[in-house]
């Protein structure tokens, strides 16, 4: 039997996890237990001590409750596995890495599960509504109704390897959103065929929008009393403005839905169910004929012509052949000849085709997964920059963490050029280091499945690297990144081009925005601070947008994030995922702080540690900075009366102690900004030690601070807001009262696009505020602009309430 990992749980009482690399006659049956809880195992042999216990016990698992873990392992046939081994890496131009969109509830999970297990991979339909997914999402989404993290599956289709993303859509999760639309080369948007274009799907429509992918509609629930499919393509129309191409019309609608017509290859699709077995699987493709019902044959008719001329009118290829050889019998037009001007027209995203279908009654999926092999792009048909500079070498980007508590953790990575092997050094550019990846998994529908190498345009989980963030680049080796950055530099020609090139080999992976919220947190007791650490090192390599920090004047730890939802959702997972209860203080803006004129100071530091005498004498001065290059990092010189060449750690010490003391402002203690420091002498005892310099440096540079004139800098955020024409009046009222700055409002189609920059402080809530303004209609980004300084009186205001003068 060849080496498969397969990863089970006990559904039941012990919880126990085990992991088998053979997978025997014994196992499968296992597998099959816990998956379907139907069969018998014919032996316990293959099962842990504790599961076994548990077996006795029950003596079977058909009332087990299910558990979230019950659902990770599968019920795959031995012939299958071997099936999955012999395609690991499918040609490029047969694979699909694609998104599949959707507002809460259209039924986007249900139209996966439907795609497992039609592709043969999942021996029954997992059900939403039973909590028995593959994709199943963290407790926090399906309480809140947003989708927090994206979920990855692998499997084949018709020979296509297809490799399927979710991407949430929430505005507050804008990295994560960002980190699964950077690695998609297309998407399936997923619409409930009652409710037409909702909220959610127009915020990630636009993100897809930015990142030009081609896209196909799937008209679900087409089953549910209400469900119009006219209404619909009209909302993705007017909603979305753009071009419908619609590939079938529905057989009946709500009860009576009971089929597609494909317009392109004039067929009826209709499913047939066997006695007690009505899971879609089977299904005929007819040719439409005189014998069918006139209405249905008319409207077939004039919906194809239509579609024809629609094409013919955007792709001169197809315009030409319909004009030409089949003018006088648009009736024989191949359908290949069809289906190709369609890929055509999608992939240069001039129009969107539609399909339609019912996921929950098993209608219409298995014509949506021909419509992604056939209309959506192979990653080769794909332009990224960076690629050009690689060549054959090998070049992934990591977009997914996750924590396995077996095997530590697991990183997702799309590879982009080159071969990616397991038992191989990969150098992380973006960490500058170098890191050893022990295996190499496809994770196959729900399996993981281990494989000896895998090439460019898939998608692969790597066990092992244990720096890579989300976000990272990963290269074969130092070598080879810097022979791109170079490769790069000579293409653009000049130095400064040179070093932008290089920039942009490191952004292969996501920008990560700085955070702008942060309050405390505190475990439940001392003993569980390092729980507590563990659990946010872990979730920080997962979100790359988290960051941590100590307060270096209460020892408290900081959790800084993007938003107010942000910190309250990992506040969650502390709780659920590492059982800790933690206590958070309230939430607060990152505020900077900064100096308006030049002061100097000096200061001396004597301590006696011990026998040893630590005597060491500075003078500098700091100045407000207002050139380029500064920003959150100190700007430090040297004055002429310096020794030209400092001793190596007597420099790093002088450097450390301004480091520190740039932390922690004169006012109330945030970072500075736009401070230079001129260092002017250094006089110490022989033997004084560095930590005694750096400690001098930092106490002599705050002392010049707190004699400085003092200024307060706060967050503007840029905010891009997408509303229709009607409520624009209303969303600027609202920003002029939030002290809004308008900076323009462009024309997208029908809607206005506000550009404004806003303090941080005014925007608490305003994802719900706006939501109310404008019905869910309005869509916004928002990202930090810059630091600003304060005027007198809001700064005398905010120093009051932050000393609890209020
Ligand atoms: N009538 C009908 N109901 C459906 C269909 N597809 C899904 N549903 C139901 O709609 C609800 C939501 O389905 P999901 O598949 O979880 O939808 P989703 O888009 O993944 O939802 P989120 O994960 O919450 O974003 C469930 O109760 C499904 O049973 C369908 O084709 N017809």
């Amino acid at each position: 039997m060849g080496r498969v990992i397969v990863q089970w749980v006990c559904g039941t009482e012990c919880d126990s996890q085990r992991e088998t690399t053979d997978i025997t006659e014994v196992d499968m049956a296992v597998f099959a237990v816990f998956k379907k809880c139907t069969v018998t195992p014919k032996t316990t042999s293959g099962l842990c001590s504790k599961c076994k216990q548990c077996w006795n016990m029950r003596g079977s698992w058909l009332k087990g409750p299910r558990t979230q873990a019950f659902h990770q392992d599968s019920g795959l046939v031995p012939g299958e596995v071997k099936s999955l081994r012999s395609i690991a890496s499918p040609p490029l131009s047969k694979i699909r890495n694609i998104g599949i969109m959707a507002h809460i509830d259209a039924g986007k999970t249900t139209t996966t599960e439907r795609m497992l297990y039609y592709s043969g991979y999942t021996r029954a339909m997992g059900d939403v509504d039973d909590g028995d997914t593959v994709t199943d999402f963290m407790a926090q989404e399906r309480e809140r109704g947003i989708t927090i993290q994206s979920a990855a599956v692998t499997f084949d289709w018709n020979g296509y390897r297809i490799n399927l993303i979710d991407t949430p859509g929430h505005v507050d999760f804008t990295v994560e959103v960002e980190r699964s639309l950077r690695i998609l080369d297309g998407a399936v948007a997923v619409f409930d065929a009652s409710a037409g274009v909702e909220a959610q799907t127009l915020t990630v429509w636009r993100q897809a929008d930015k990142h030009y992918l081609p896209r196909i509609c799937f008209l679900n629930k087409m089953d549910k009393a209400g469900a119009s499919f006219s209404y619909s393509v009209e909302s993705i129309k007017q909603k979305l403005k753009v071009k419908t191409l619609l590939l079938q019309l529905p057989i009946g609608i709500a009860k009576s839905f009971n089929g597609l017509v494909d317009l392109v290859t004039k067929e009826k699709i209709v499913w047939t169910s066997t006695p007690g077995l009505d899971d879609g699987r089977t299904f005929a493709r007819i040719p439409l004929t005189d014998t069918d019902p006139p209405e249905l044959l008319q409207e077939a008719k004039d919906a194809r012509i239509a579609l024809i001329e629609q094409v013919a009118d955007i792709d001169d290829e197809f315009a030409e052949l319909v004009l030409g050889d089949f003018s006088d019998n648009l009736d024989g037009l191949p359908a290949e000849k069809f289906q190709s001007a369609l890929r055509r027209v999608t992939l240069a995203q001039k129009a969107v085709p539609v399909l339609c279908g019912s996921a929950l009654k098993n209608k219409g999926v298995q014509p949506l997964l021909d419509a992604i092999t056939m209309y959506l792009p192979a990653p080769n048909e794909c332009h990224n920059d960076f690629l050009q500079w690689y060549g054959d070498d090998m070049c992934a980007l990591a977009f997914k963490v996750l924590h396995d508590k077996q095997r530590g953790p697991l990183v997702f990575v799309r590879i982009y050029s080159g071969t990616m092997k397991p038992q191989s050094s990969v150098y992380n550019v973006s960490k500058n280091c170098t890191e050893r990846m022990s295996r190499l998994l496809l994770p196959f529908a729900d399996q993981h499945i281990e494989i000896p190498s895998l090439t460019a345009g898939n998608i692969a989980l790597t066990v092992g690297l244990k720096q890579t963030a989300t976000g990272d680049t990963l290269a074969s080796s130092k070598s080879s990144a810097v022979a791109a950055a170079r490769k790069a530099g000579r293409e653009s020609g000049n130095k400064l081009a040179q070093s932008k090139a290089s920039e942009s080999l490191i952004l292969a992976g996501i920008e990560i925005p700085e955070p702008v919220f942060f309050c405390t947190i505190e475990p439940p007791s001392l003993a569980r601070q390092p729980d507590l650490e563990f659990a946010l090192s872990c979730l920080q390599r997962e979100d790359p947008s988290l960051k941590v920090k100590i307060d270096p004047d209460s020892g408290q730890t900081i959790l800084c994030g993007m938003g107010e939802l942000h910190i309250e959702i990992i506040h969650d997972r502390i709780k659920r995922e590492y059982k800790l209860k933690t206590q958070l203080g309230p939430l607060q803006i990152s505020y900077r702080e900064t100096i308006l004129n030049s002061i100097s100071a000096t200061d001396t530091l004597d301590r006696t540690i011990g026998e040893k005498r630590h005597t060491v004498t500075v003078e500098l001065g700091v100045r407000p900075w207002e050139e380029e290059g500064a920003g959150n990092k100190p700007v430090i010189d040297y004055s002429e009366n310096m020794p030209q060449q400092l001793l190596t750690d007597l420099q790093e010490a002088i450097e450390n102690g301004i480091h520190s003391a740039y932390l922690q402002g004169p006012l109330i203690g945030f970072p500075l900004q736009n401070v230079a420091v001129t260092l002017h002498s250094v006089a110490m005892h022989p033997g004084t030690s560095m930590t005694m310099v750096s400690a001098c440096v930092s106490r002599c540079m705050q002392k010049a601070l707190k004699k400085a004139e003092k200024q307060v800098l706060e967050p503007l955020m840029s905010l891009e807001i997408t509303v229709s024409e009607q409520l624009i009046s209303s969303v600027l009222a609202d920003l002029a009262r939030r002290r809004g700055n308008i900076q323009e409002i462009q024309s997208r189609k029908d809607n206005k696009v506000v550009v404004v920059s806003v303090p941080l402080a005014e925007l608490m809530g305003y994802s719900t505020d706006l939501r109310t303004l404008t019905s869910g209609s309005a869509t916004f980004s928002m990202e930090l602009s810059n630091y600003e300084a304060m005027n007198p009186q809001d700064q005398a205001a905010l120093l009051k309430k932050l000393k609890g003068l209020y």
